[in-house]
């Protein structure tokens, strides 16, 4: 059989990070080690698929902007659509890890497996899990099984989907969780499934990363007791498209925040009711406030920054809150 042929595009993150010694697990420059340093240090790669790597950035995720995002789809798009190129891994920092792997599953037209891991100690660390990490995701990419199943993560032994993951532990390397599970297990470079998403990604997907130029200018603002509208206000002088609502339980509002939504609504601002509780439920609409009446929307069970994501891309397509609202509940 011949082996699947991967390309790994690299754009930083502590997978690619470097501490002064190896009791440095926590402290240390992300971003540092090149791809093929990387590709080196796991000679096991061979055994899985043939693997060349792409450096594409060298950042740390949490300043990943639109643009690189709208760089690194188009990459991701291009080499998809090369018949000597049979999946995609993307080493990622972990801290916008999600938000990359929702986009990307949102925007690339294609079957073959993108992958995209990170991890939570730098490789120069004592039970660094990078090389592991990187040996699943390169794994899971070159696996038959793993097409059509949308853009994938593989951490800590899982291959959980970019739609519904998140990083919810900063420490730990068990650090990625889905409110609703994992989709599979990757051991020893075989991939082990149990369950498949059902939201539409990907080959089904609306959205098309050839077709789009520039995402969407949407802005998120947390909600607490006390909370001023001077957040909202600030986000409609810069001139956002839309406002994510990371609001208390079912994405509530404040009685004093509702006239400056409102108000941002009336100009064309879509408002986006997500919510800070992201455990495992969803927003449910008309519950809490009244959506159809201020014609606002619900993440459904997005949590804020991947809300962001899908606003920002659907937005390219439509200005219509009614069918904002039917993306919400099909993405
Ligand atoms: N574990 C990590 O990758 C975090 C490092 C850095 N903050 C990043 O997201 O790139």
């Amino acid at each position: 059989d011949a082996k699947s042929k991967v390309v790994i595009l690299a754009t930083g993150g502590t997978i690619a990070g470097a501490g002064a010694t190896a009791a440095n697990s926590a402290t240390y420059q992300a971003a540092k080690v090149p791809v093929d340093k990387l590709i080196a240090g796991v000679p096991e790669l061979a055994n899985v698929a043939d693997v060349r790597g792409e450096q594409v950035f060298q950042i740390a995720s949490e300043s990943f902007t639109n643009e690189q995002l709208m760089t690194l789809g188009k990459r991701v798009s291009a080499l998809a659509k090369q018949d000597d190129v049979d999946g995609i891994v993307i080493t990622h920092g972990t801290d916008t890890l999600e938000e990359t792997a929702f986009f990307l599953n949102l925007v690339v037209r294609s079957e073959k497996p993108v992958v995209v891991v990170g991890s939570m100690r730098p490789g120069s660390a004592l039970s660094a899990d990078g090389m592991l990490n990187l040996y699943d995701a390169v794994a899971v990419a070159a696996a038959k099984d793993a097409r059509g199943k949308g853009v994938l993560v593989a951490m800590n032994d899982e291959i959980q989907s970019g739609r519904d993951v998140s990083k919810a532990i900063n420490i730990r390397t068990e650090a990625f969780k889905s409110p609703w599970g994992a989709l599979g297990m990757v051991v020893e470079g075989k991939s082990y499934w149990f369950r498949a998403p059902v939201k539409r990604h990907t080959t089904s997907s609306e959205f098309d990363i050839d077709k789009i130029e520039k995402l969407a200018p949407v802005e998120v603002a947390y909600g607490y007791g006390n909370m001023s509208d001077a957040a909202y206000r600030a986000f409609d002088k810069a001139g956002v498209k839309a406002v994510i609502h990371a609001g208390t339980g079912n994405g509530s509002v404040a009685k004093h925040i509702v006239p400056a939504l409102q108000e941002l609504r009336g100009k064309g601002v879509q408002v986006i009711r997500s919510a800070r509780v992201t455990g495992g439920g969803f927003v449910l609409r008309n519950a809490e406030q009244p959506d159809d009446k201020y014609d606002w929307v619900v993440a459904h069970d997005l949590n804020p920054q991947k809300a962001r994501i899908l606003a920002a891309v659907a937005l390219t397509a439509t200005q219509d809150s009614k069918e904002l609202q039917r993306i919400f509940w099909e993405y």
